[in-house]
């Protein structure tokens, strides 16, 4: 039956299985269950008075002329003959149970995994009482049927009566404490409740019998207080009487209070296991699901092709690494001859060869201090006489030394090499980027999701645009346009213009603005706050439907468990690359970090990931918070050994030799990739095929933000003006300089502000107009003149 059931699923969805049942199939097969477990009860119920009368039909099945004597007649007596006779005997009668509670959670369409365990219980049930009956009716083998007298015989040959017995005492104590999850806490506690239950209706029986007696006096007394009032007497001396009669009663009362139990000094709990109804939504989302199939966002672009790999060029690294086997040799000799000079031996070394470095690992001898070599660095460096030696001592986790010394003839490591190998293409992560290759030549992934956010430094000409490309062209590579939106911030203008082409593919922008990728610092300003926005309401979204982070959310929307007239939606992620940050920092400052630090803080859990590129790695840009909370970090060559300890926080990346050779670190281990290649034409190529396909109508529009008002008045309005006006004013005046960036540095004010406090600074006559490159005139001699003024408006 069931099989039947399975074969008539031709399931269009992705991800269902191919046992899925379509609901009117579900109906249909519940009801067939739930009616032949009727049949099998009523069968089995008849057996027992009529088998014996039946038993010689059995073998006559056929014969339409014998009628059998069971209420589902030859069938009946067939089937119960099968169960109840040749297989579990009275136990069998669990069986239509089972059945029918199958056929109800078909037939309701509830989630059919509770049903196994029952299943399990059951048939370890019905085994029990079978061969529990077997053992102890041994005079009527048909209540433990034929299972039930083989096991015993079975049992009782290897382990005796006693030994089933035990074994059978055994199976009772393992159903009541799994199933029945009895504990002796659980009975004792039982007991106690019974007891309390007793004795608070004993209790309850005395203080009925009391009120009684204390109604009867009552009554008494008020047939006393009429007679009384009747003779005249005064009302007081009846309250007195009233009130005498009091003590008496609570004393009784006080008397039954000793026999109340004790208050018990552990409370035992019994926990209830609520079997997990389905909940309403859940049953709808099933139907819904069943009925149309998971969610699909890629639905809208369902004929979107992913850029194939030979869109990418070799870069004539098709061989791998070619090893040089005399540089090898040379090396080692280099080295071994340089640490003899410091005096120190060595036991073991070892090369192995990356695409751009070769790194040997030494041990060194027995009683060499690794102090010793990390002091030696700079003169071992020197020795051996090569750019870009980095000695590692010791090799986290290994207990060796470790001296990477640069390839003479470096290979280049393509784009295609890491996109095409397996372990990219394998990557089941959220967001795989394919940074390159490390020194032993293994493709280097990691997910951005996890990181969460990524800073990128290097000093001009090292890599760092190249390595930008990378990380979008492995996304590119990897994703769908409804998966993923890139807002590209490119101060520089022409490193990243190229994605143009995708902009209604990839790309997300403000409501208002025409260009998709940002080049102006007011623009970035407006675009981070309007990410802080979306971040408020992906936060939002995903309290509502209560889960904690976007992979969940979405999962959830897929399956159709959240409902989009709520305002839900499939959220997409989205990576904020910016370019050039120090630029930005420089201009813009607290108006840019306040919002790049927020996100950066918050934005992990709903998907929001930023990549932050700077050629200056110094500590006014790559500020304390900003770091704090950017753990994945990415160096290329710095030109100094403090600019690599802002980045990494420990030197080497000034060790690097450019052209892509780069540190990355993403906690405490750091590690030397060489960062594949992709050059611009390549890039050109893939945007162009994606950009070619049917695209979106428009790019991913981002919420809208309205910002500070930004337009100048020279309106000299004493009212209106910054709350910062005069303290700007004392400085431009002592400066004796107008420029809003003097303002900017000395107040630490965002540049929008700083020149609005400019023009209301010349609206007041303190500073001439704007003369282009040169700072703006001062007419307010000193302090005593700027004082004058500022008081008499
Ligand atoms: N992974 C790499 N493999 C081989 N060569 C590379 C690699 N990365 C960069 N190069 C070489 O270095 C040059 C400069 O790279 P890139 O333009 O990325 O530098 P940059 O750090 O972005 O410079 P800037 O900050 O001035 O924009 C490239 O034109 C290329 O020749």
């Amino acid at each position: 039956m069931a099989k039947k059931a399975t074969k008539s699923k031709p399931k269009p969805t992705k991800k269902g299985s191919p046992f899925k049942l379509s609901k009117q199939n579900k109906i249909i097969l519940g009801s067939l269950l739930i009616l032949f477990s009727i049949a099998l009860f009523f069968s089995f119920i008849s057996f027992y008075f009529n088998w014996q009368d039946d038993q010689s039909l059995l073998s006559e099945f056929k014969d339409r002329n014998e009628l059998a004597k069971n209420l589902l007649n030859k069938f009946g007596a067939s089937i119960s003959h099968f169960f109840m006779y040749k297989g579990f005997g009275l136990a069998s009668l669990i069986l239509p149970f089972l059945i029918c509670i199958t056929g109800i959670y078909l037939f309701l369409g509830l989630p059919l995994k509770a049903l196994l365990k029952k299943w399990i219980w059951g048939l370890l049930f019905i085994i029990w009482i079978s061969i529990a009956l077997g053992f102890f009716a041994t005079t009527s083998p048909l209540l433990g049927g034929l299972v039930g007298f083989e096991m015993n015989d079975f049992l009782q040959d290897y382990a005796g009566k006693i030994g089933v017995l035990l074994l059978l005492v055994f199976g009772l104590i393992f159903i009541l404490v799994r199933l029945f999850e009895v504990t002796p806490e659980g009975i004792s506690s039982f007991f106690k409740t019974r007891k309390e239950a007793i004795s608070t209706e004993f209790k309850a029986n005395q203080e009925r019998k009391a009120s009684r007696k204390k109604e009867q006096q009552e009554q008494e007394e008020e047939d006393l207080l009429i007679r009384s009032l009747e003779e005249e007497a005064p009302v007081i001396i009846d309250t007195y009487t009233h009130k005498t009669e009091i003590p008496h009663l609570e004393k009784e009362v006080s008397d039954f209070e000793i026999t109340a139990p004790e208050p018990e000094e552990t409370l035992a709990m019994e926990v209830e296991h609520v079997i997990e109804e389905p909940e309403e939504i859940d049953i709808l989302a099933n139907k819904l699901v069943d009925d149309f199939g998971e969610f699909d966002p890629t639905l809208e672009l369902g004929n979107y092709k992913f850029p194939h790999i030979d869109l990418l060029d070799q870069h004539g690294a098709t061989g791998g690494i070619t090893i040089n086997q005399e540089e090898l040799e040379e090396n080692k000799n280099k080295i071994v001859e340089t640490l003899k000079n410091y005096k120190i031996g060595i036991a073991q070394i070892k090369a192995t060869i990356g695409p751009t470095v070769t790194l040997y690992e030494i041990v060194p001898e027995a009683g060499v201090r690794i102090s010793k070599i990390k002091n030696l660095e700079d003169d071992i460096a020197l020795s051996l006489a090569a750019l870009g030696i980095r000695i590692i001592a010791p090799i986290p986790g290994k207990g060796t030394i470790g001296i990477e010394v640069p390839n003479k003839n470096a290979s280049i490591v393509s784009m295609r090499s890491v996109i095409a190998s397996s372990k990219f293409q394998k990557a089941e992560m959220e967001l795989p980027i394919a940074f390159g290759k490390t020194i032993s030549n293994e493709t280097f992934v990691v997910d951005l999701a996890k990181m969460p956010h990524l800073l990128m430094a290097g000093a001009t000409g090292q890599g760092k645009s190249v390595g930008l490309n990378a990380v979008l062209t492995s996304l590119l590579y990897k994703k769908h346009p409804a998966e993923v939106k890139f807002i590209l911030v490119d101060p520089k203008k022409v490193e990243l213009t190229l994605y143009n082409k995708i902009e209604r593919h990839f790309l997300a922008k403000l409501p208002d603005s025409e260009e998709a990728i940002i080049t102006d610092n007011t623009k970035v300003i407006h675009t981070l706050n309007s990410l802080c926005i979306e971040m408020d309401n992906r936060y939002e979204l995903l309290k509502l439907a209560m889960v904690r982070n976007l992979k969940e959310y979405n999962t959830k929307f897929k399956a159709r468990k959240l409902n989009p007239n709520d305002g839900h939606k499939f959220l997409p992620y989205i990576v904020l690359v910016i370019d050039e940050f120090a630029d930005l920092i420089m201009t813009a400052g607290k108006e840019v970090e306040t919002p790049v630090a927020r996100l950066a803080q918050l934005a992990r859990a709903i998907g929001i990931h930023l990549i932050i590129a700077t050629q200056r790695p110094s500590v006014n840009v790559i500020t304390g918070i900003i770091k704090a909370n950017f753990p994945a970090r990415l160096a290329f060559r710095v030109t100094s050994k403090i600019d690599s300890r802002t980045i990494l926080d420990t030197a080497g990346a000034d060790q690097l030799i450019g052209r892509g050779d780069m540190l990355f670190t993403q906690g405490n281990d750091v590690t030397r990739i060489q960062c594949a290649f992709v050059d611009t034409p390549e890039v050109a190529k893939i945007v162009d095929f994606i950009g070619g396909q049917r695209a979106y109508p428009d790019a991913h529009e981002l919420p809208e933000y309205v910002g500070e008002d930004s337009g100048t008045s020279l309106d000299n309005n004493v009212s209106e003006r910054d709350a910062k006006f005069r303290e700007a004013a004392e400085v431009i005046v002592i400066a004796q300089q107008g420029s809003a960036s003097l303002i900017q540095r000395k107040l630490k004010l965002g540049y929008n502000r700083a020149g609005r406090i400019i023009d209301q600074l010349e609206a007041a006559g303190i500073v001439g107009p704007f003369e282009g490159s040169k700072a703006r005139q001062v007419y307010v001699a000193d302090m005593v003149a700027l004082q004058q003024i500022l008081d008499n408006e």
